[in-house]
Formats: structure tokens, C-alpha cells, sequence
């Protein structure tokens, strides 16, 4: 496994392999790798003669109040799975290698990337959207591989690479999960004992409004009801938003007519979790 710090290198060493015909892939990741960015780079090795995995804890998509400093952190055991995981390729830039001066130029998505999350971490999106993009140049890849867990940086992601024509074809894959149903999440280290617990209430909630939703139930207002009960029977758990959304576009879904998505963001003491699961309208 060959490490890089610096742009030249990376591209240096890609540029030899693309010569070759060979196919290159890209997982980014901001590190503090679990089962779910395994199974990221699992995919991505089917796919590619080539895997690059990005290792890169990128400020410009946090807010001033949010936990970039404190964000786990674990280079070493990062290489060690990836070198496990017979990945060829990591790039671990520095802050200052990726933004050398303050930007002048980003990409933002507007309305998507300013709706839900977007509203919550103002900025988030257009940060995630210009990083990855600066990746995508920077590798140039021909698959890029993404979490389904996050399902609005999914869709932002996807809909920027359609509006740019970007030449990278994105891959989702489906959340990893722990076996009583908690999404993967490197931010899931922080949860105390108790909180870890009471967590399990976002894929027990998210369960049973898809299961109303299969059996043929129409209108999100019952199915938000019943799952705004359950966060309200677990005291552990603040909910903070509840959405069922049209699963291709993010658009609200007043009535559910075709496949959705809940999406659920919570505060566990002071660890924000998400989660989403997608549904179709069973007949009604
Ligand atoms: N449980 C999971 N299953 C599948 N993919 C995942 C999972 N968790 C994260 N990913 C994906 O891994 C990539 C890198 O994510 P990131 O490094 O931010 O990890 P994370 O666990 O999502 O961290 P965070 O605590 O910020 O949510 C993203 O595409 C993300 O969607
Ligand atoms: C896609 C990403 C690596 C961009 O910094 C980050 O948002 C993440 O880890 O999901
Ligand atoms: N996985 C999303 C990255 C973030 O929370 O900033």
C-alpha cells in the first residue's frame, strides 16, 4: 500500500497506472475508518484495478460551532485496516496541501444543499460539494463510492456530477449497522454507555414508519406521529429533525405515491446521529 500526503505524488503514481488502462476508484472518507467504510472499499475493490481511499478531516464543512477539532481521529489504525483490507492507495493530505490559500471559488447546491441538514449546518453542503470535487480532479476517478447513511450528501453528490458533467460514476452503497440496528458512524465512539442504549431508537423508529409505509399507509402525517412517539417514549434521545422526502430528489412528499425516504436526526447528549431508510408504498 502506497501512502501520499501531497497532489503531486498521488497523481505521479495514478498517472502511471491510468497509462496502464487501468480502472481507478475513490472512497473519501474523513477517517476513523469502521465496518461501514469497509464495506465502502469492499465495493470499490470488485469494481476498480485501482483503489484510492482519502483520508482527509475537511474544515471547510464545518460550521464555527461544530466539532472539527474534536472530531475522532486515528491515523494508524486507519493504515493498519486499509493495509489489511489490501487497499493500493491512501491520500492523506494535509489541511494546508488542500487549501493552500483561503478558496475563491466552491460549489453549492441550491435549494438541495440548503434544505434539511443544510438548514441545520449552514455552509455543510457547499464545503462537502467543493472538497469533493477538488477530489474528484484530483484523482480523477472513474467510480466514487458514498454511504446511503448519508443520504442527503448522496443526492447532493450525484446531482452536482449530473449538473457539472463531471465524468465519475457514484456509487451508493447501503448503511453498514450494528447488530440491534445503530447505523455505523465514527461519531458513535462518543456515546456514553447509556446513550449508546437509547441510540437504538432511530433504526427502531425508522423501521416501523417504513413498515407503515409498505403495508400501504399514504399520508406521511400517521407515520411521522407514530414515530415522533416513539422518540418520545426514550428521555436519552432529543429528536432534532423528522422528514419523509421523495427518495430521487429530496422534494417534500406531501402524499406517498412513490419510493421515499425517511430521513431522522437526533441529538444523544451531545453526539448529533443520523439515519434514513428508504421505502415504497406497499398497495394500499
Ligand atoms: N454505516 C455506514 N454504512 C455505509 N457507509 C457509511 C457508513 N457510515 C459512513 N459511511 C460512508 O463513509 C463515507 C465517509 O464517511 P465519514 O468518514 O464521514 O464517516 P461517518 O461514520 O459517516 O462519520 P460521521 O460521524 O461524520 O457520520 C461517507 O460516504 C459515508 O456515507
Ligand atoms: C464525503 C466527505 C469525505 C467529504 O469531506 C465527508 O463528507 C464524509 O466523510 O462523508
Ligand atoms: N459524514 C458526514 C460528514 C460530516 O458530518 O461532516
Amino acid at each position: 500500500m502506497e501512502r501520499y500526503e501531497t497532489i503531486a505524488e498521488l497523481r505521479g503514481a495514478l498517472g502511471a497506472a491510468r497509462r496502464a488502462g487501468k480502472t481507478v476508484g475513490l472512497v473519501p472518507t474523513m477517517g476513523f475508518l469502521h465496518a461501514g467504510h469497509l464495506e465502502l472499499v469492499r465495493r470499490a475493490m470488485l469494481e476498480n484495478d485501482v483503489v484510492v481511499v482519502s483520508i482527509f478531516v475537511n474544515p471547510t464543512q464545518f460550521g464555527p460551532s461544530e466539532d472539527f477539532a474534536t472530531y475522532p481521529r486515528d491515523p494508524d489504525r486507519d493504515l493498519a485496516l486499509l493495509r489489511e483490507a489490501k487497499v493500493d492507495v491512501v491520500f492523506a493530505p494535509t489541511v494546508e496541501e488542500m487549501y493552500p490559500r483561503p478558496l475563491q471559488t466552491s460549489v453549492s447546491l441550491k435549494p438541495l444543499g440548503e434544505i434539511l441538514i443544510g438548514k441545520v449546518r449552514p455552509g455543510h453542503f457547499a464545503g462537502v460539494a467543493t472538497v469533493v470535487t477538488k477530489l474528484f480532479n484530483i484523482v480523477q476517478p472513474d467510480k466514487a463510492y458514498f454511504g446511503e447513511k448519508d443520504f442527503q450528501q448522496l443526492t447532493v453528490i450525484r446531482r452536482m456530477v449530473a449538473d457539472l458533467n463531471l465524468p465519475v460514476a457514484i456509487v451508493g452503497v447501503p448503511t453498514v449497522r450494528e447488530p440491534d440496528g445503530l447505523a455505523m458512524s465514527s461519531r458513535n465512539v462518543r456515546l456514553t454507555p447509556g446513550g449508546r442504549h437509547a441510540a437504538r431508537v432511530l433504526s427502531a423508529a425508522l423501521a416501523e414508519g417504513a413498515a407503515m409505509i409498505e403495508a400501504g399507509e399514504r399520508d406521511p402525517a400517521p407515520v411521522l406521529a407514530a414515530m415522533r412517539a416513539r422518540f418520545g417514549a426514550e428521555p436519552g434521545v432529543t429528536l432534532r429533525s423528522l422528514d419523509i422526502r421523495a427518495a430521487e430528489t429530496l422534494d417534500p412528499a406531501p402524499r406517498i405515491d412513490g419510493p421515499v425516504v425517511i430521513l431522522v436526526t437526533a441529538e444523544v447528549g451531545p453526539v448529533l446521529l443520523i439515519d434514513q431508510r428508504t421505502a415504497r408504498p406497499g398497495p394500499g
